[in-house]
């Protein structure tokens, strides 16, 4: 199962943007985990942003990697954080109209990501896979990586689980 995420929101090119993986939604967390969350919460999204529930955690094998996409706006609104635990990672941002510009992020264990304004809209996201793993000169071999996802919703849209209090993340 993939989530909607993905520019297509079709779960078959989910699967293909994705490579080497497991993935689950998550609604349930222990309360250190929502302390977190709530951190997580505070730092990367505005009071009147309501975020979707469950979180998507994403389970990426050491040889599993991302290919370039922008989330989908239809089921994903303007703030996209991530939290990366286990193996560092390399996330390269690419504009879709000038591939030219482009930044990559050294993603390191415990370390948020935040992707809003043109880093969400205007930029693919990827993780490159452990053959292309550099930032700059530096090799970052890749492990077994998992990620905490947490999306805002698309405006004008009420939270993922109708009659659900909004949830931490
Ligand atoms: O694992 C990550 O940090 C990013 C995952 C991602 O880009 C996605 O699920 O759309
Ligand atoms: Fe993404």
């Amino acid at each position: 199962m993939a989530g909607p995420y993905l520019e297509t929101g079709l779960t078959e090119l989910s699967v293909q943007a994705i490579h080497g993986f497991r993935e689950t939604e998550k609604s349930r967390w222990s309360e250190a985990s929502r302390a977190i969350l709530q951190r997580v919460q505070a730092a990367a999204f505005g009071p009147d942003q309501t975020l979707l529930s469950p979180v998507h955690v994403l389970d990426l094998e050491p040889r599993g990697y991302i290919k370039p996409h922008v989330d989908s706006i239809k089921f994903c609104g303007a703030t996209i954080a991530g939290l990366s635990l286990l193996s560092p990672s390399v996330m390269r941002l690419v504009h879709t109209q000038q591939p030219g510009e482009w930044l990559e992020l050294l993603l390191e264990p415990g370390s948020l990501y935040i992707l809003r304004g043109s880093a969400r809209y205007d930029f693919s996201h990827e993780i490159l896979r452990d053959e292309e793993s550099f930032f700059g000169e530096r090799r970052i071999p890749r492990g077994r990586r998992i990620s905490v996802i947490c999306r805002s919703l698309p405006e004008g849209i009420g939270s993922g689980e109708p009659g659900q209090p909004p949830p931490a993340c």
